[in-house]
């Protein structure tokens, strides 16, 4: 169990990490999501004390300084490549394991598990950051610990890898360690995590498990095609009496929020109307993820001036427009 309470930190005059505190539980894959600079690399650094802040964090109740064979109880990855330049994989994990009083036979055993087996004998110098990662992992793996601390370990690794590292993740979990991982592939976070916590500019955005934070998403929509929108949308308006919209996204076409599909279904069914598709449509993580941490991003460029001929912005805008009444949005269709 990871227990982190009022971690903060502060470059010069700039917080980078101001008072996050959550917990990351045994047998779960929790993920940590933040923009660019939101403090996640920082936060990672804290809670192994190699960050001089304010705050605690403990590992089934103590400090990572408190452990006299860290490794055995925590691993942690913090950087690509963070290798000797002349020692050969092998030797560098041989190194680790004399260090921290690790049987040498757990070398071939993780160099093995992260498909290194064939390269032990190379320099990590001549890797490339896909092999970096895995030695990097191979070395927070070497201890067999408990608890892995995992900062962006899927950089670098070609789709395969990437498939094999959210399997390994999740196996790990499974046999009830605590994963603690950043990632900024969001659809991988989504089949890999159990919970979240997402912060921005250093502060705690959201923490929980990924399903509430996409149920709560408001890109959730039912999708109602009918030859009947106008008559239907007002339905839907009424029924809704402010919470929730119903929009109209294309001729014959409502996006609706906060009704079901299946009220919308019986509302329909009700007064005769015609339905030729009824579709809900969950948020994913990424579309969650741009709506909540929308105004924490530090670093935002700048959209290009658009000619007339340009198309729109590929991304959504961060929050959604206003509940416009029911009524105002219905297209004129030909509605029999
Ligand atoms: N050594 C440092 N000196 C000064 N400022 C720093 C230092 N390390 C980090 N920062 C600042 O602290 C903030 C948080 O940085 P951090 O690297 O923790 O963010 P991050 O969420 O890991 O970002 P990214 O997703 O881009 O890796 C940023 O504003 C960064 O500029």
């Amino acid at each position: 169990m990871i227990e982190a309470r009022d971690l903060a930190k502060a470059y010069g005059g700039k917080q980078a990490v101001a008072g996050l505190s959550f917990d990351v539980r045994p047998g779960t894959v929790t993920g940590f999501l933040g923009p660019n600079g939101a403090g996640k690399s920082t936060t990672m650094r804290l809670m192994l004390a190699l960050d001089r802040g304010m705050g605690t964090c403990t590992f089934d109740g103590r400090p990572f300084t408190a452990y006299s064979e860290p490794m055995r109880e925590v691993g942690a990855l913090l950087e690509a490549k963070p290798f000797h330049p002349t020692r050969t994989a092998r030797n560098h994990l041989r190194m680790l394991a004399a260090a921290n009083k690790i049987p040498m036979s757990r070398v071939d055993a993780v160099l093995g598990l992260v498909g290194l087996a064939d390269v032990a004998g190379k320099k990590p110098s001549t890797f490339s950051l896909g092999m970096g990662q895995r030695l990097g992992l191979a070395a927070a793996l070497l201890g067999d610990p408990h608890t892995l601390i995992l900062d962006e370990p899927a950089n670098g690794l070609d789709p395969q890898g990437i498939h094999w590292l959210r399997s390994l993740l999740k196996s790990l979990a499974a046999e009830g360690r605590s994963v603690f991982v950043s990632s900024h592939l969001l659809s991988e976070m989504a089949l890999m995590a159990d919970e979240l916590v997402v912060i921005g500019r250093g502060r705690m955005i959201a923490n929980g498990p990924v399903e509430d934070f996409t149920r709560l998403s408001v890109r959730n929509h039912v999708l109602v095609r009918t030859p009947q929108a106008h008559d239907l949308a007002s339905l839907i308006g009424a029924r809704l009496a402010g919470v929730g919209s119903v929009q109209a996204s294309a001729a014959g076409e409502l996006t609706v929020t906060g009704l079901d599909a299946p009220a919308i279904g019986d509302l329909a069914f009700d007064n005769g109307i015609r339905i030729h598709e009824l579709s809900v449509h969950q948020a994913t993580l990424e579309e969650a993820f741009l709506e909540i941490t929308g105004g924490s991003e530090e670093f935002q460029a700048h959209a290009r001036p658009q000619s007339p001929q340009s198309s729109p912005p590929a991304t959504p805008p961060a929050t959604p427009p206003a509940t416009p009444p029911a009524t105002a949005t219905t297209p004129k269709d030909g509605q029999s």
